[in-house]
């Protein structure tokens, strides 16, 4: 089996790589990056050690790489031929892998009916669906009438911490040992080969938003308010407890709205929270906070950790005040190497900050969410 993984990044060779690996799957990486592209093609396996007391250190074997930018025919043809396609390249690089995946396809479906599932590994809602419009926006019609008969783009939710990484070897990476990957398998073409360790669901959305609005959210609020009392890393911002409390008083109002909404059970919720909160301490990971906080207009987009449960708590007369807050620091995250903070920063200088939260957030400023944040703005500032 062949699988085509865009993104030999941190998630890509820490998890998705690693588990089709395990399955049996030859996969390709295809990356931008010439370093990690050269060595995969010349090695052909890299290690991945897990953050745990026994450090232990598994090799990926029948991996290679591709470039997606000097090798972009040779991609195209690897996906004519190929069972499965995941990405982890970060929901908005999307579109610029969306030309070569609809090239893959075009040629596929000319020759073959064979089935083939695209998946967006990203943390986002709908990934694979915002990748299929993308594809498909560059295919013709013809091409986009039998992949509709073939070709399958399932959304996912991912889970698992992987750090920067920062060896001698640029290819090892580790990785904390908890993982899930959920796949929606209502979207798949029926019979499907099932990845081992992957969990397939008839609905995702309780999933996706469990893991976005748990362990995204939570994760980025340690990162926002970690940032402002200067902490470097997740685990030095977890051992401050007045912000683990603050952390974990955001958890309790998303975990109210996925009470609600998902019918949850609220002590396995409460454990879940407490797990993840264990999962950010993880003294064996070294974790930055420009790292997790990093791009903060994707953070704050209205589909995304903060404003989408904020919002859903507004509209059911739940509580959102911890995720304004959370939101407000995320308006004062000035990491200087991270271009949509500092698109943030000058849109809060030109614009003034009200109009920022309006435009980013597309929250109107009458709203009473909107009046939140510029409360905790006017606090954390
Ligand atoms: N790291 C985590 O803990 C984690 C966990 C779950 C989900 N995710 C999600 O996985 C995705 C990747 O995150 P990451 O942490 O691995 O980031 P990363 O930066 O380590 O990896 C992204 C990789 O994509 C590559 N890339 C960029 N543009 C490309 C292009 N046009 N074609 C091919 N490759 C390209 C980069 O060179 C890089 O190697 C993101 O959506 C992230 O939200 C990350
Ligand atoms: O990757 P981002 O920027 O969406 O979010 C940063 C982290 O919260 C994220 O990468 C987590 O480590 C991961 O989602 C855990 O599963």
């Amino acid at each position: 089996m062949k699988a085509v993984h865009f993104g030999a990044g941190n998630i890509g060779r820490g998890f998705i790589g690693l588990l089709l690996s395990q399955a049996g799957y030859k996969v390709c990486f295809v990356d931008v990056n010439e370093a990690f592209v050269s060595q995969l093609q010349e090695r052909k396996e890299y290690p991945v050690t897990l953050a745990s007391e026994g450090q232990e250190t598994v090799v990926v074997k029948n991996v290679t790489a591709l470039s997606s930018v000097t090798h972009a025919e040779e991609v195209a043809a690897a996906i004519a031929e190929a069972d499965l396609v995941t990405t982890a390249v970060g929901v908005t690089i999307l579109k610029h892998i969306a030309g070569v995946v609809a090239e893959g396809i075009r040629r596929r479906v000319a020759v073959s009916s064979a089935p083939l599932h695209v998946i967006a590994c990203e943390n986002a809602i709908g990934g694979s669906a915002q990748l299929k419009e993308l594809v498909y926006a560059k295919l013709d019609g013809e091409s986009c009438a039998k992949a509709e008969a073939s070709v399958a783009f399932p959304n996912a939710a991912v889970d698992r911490i992987v750090p920067l990484q920062q060896h001698e070897d640029i290819l090892k990476v580790v990785v904390e040992p908890f993982y899930e990957w959920v796949i929606d398998s209502s979207q798949m073409i029926p019979g499907y080969v099932p990845v081992e360790g992957v969990h397939y669901v008839d609905n995702l959305e309780p999933y996706i938003e469990r893991k976005l609005f748990t362990v995204n959210t939570g994760h980025c609020s340690a990162a926002y308010l970690g940032y402002l009392r200067g902490y470097e890393t997740i685990q030095q911002a977890m051992a401050d407890e007045a912000l683990t409390a603050q952390v974990r008083e955001v958890l309790e109002e998303t975990g109210a709205v996925l009470i609600q909404k998902h019918g949850f059970d609220e002590a396995q919720h409460s454990r879940y929270i407490d797990k993840i909160l264990e999962r950010f301490r993880n003294p064996a990971l070294t974790d930055e906070v420009s790292r997790v906080g990093r791009s903060p207009l994707r953070k704050l987009s209205p589909n995304d950790r903060l404003v989408s449960p904020a919002m859903q708590a507004y509209n059911r007369g739940l509580g959102y005040t911890a995720l304004t807050r959370s939101m407000a620091g995320a308006l004062l995250f000035d990491v200087k190497d991270d271009p949509e903070a500092l698109e943030l920063q000058a849109a809060v200088a030109e614009l003034g900050t009200e109009a920022a939260v309006t435009k980013y957030t597309g929250i109107a400023a009458d709203h009473a969410v909107h009046q939140s944040v510029m409360k905790e703005y006017a606090k954390l500032k």
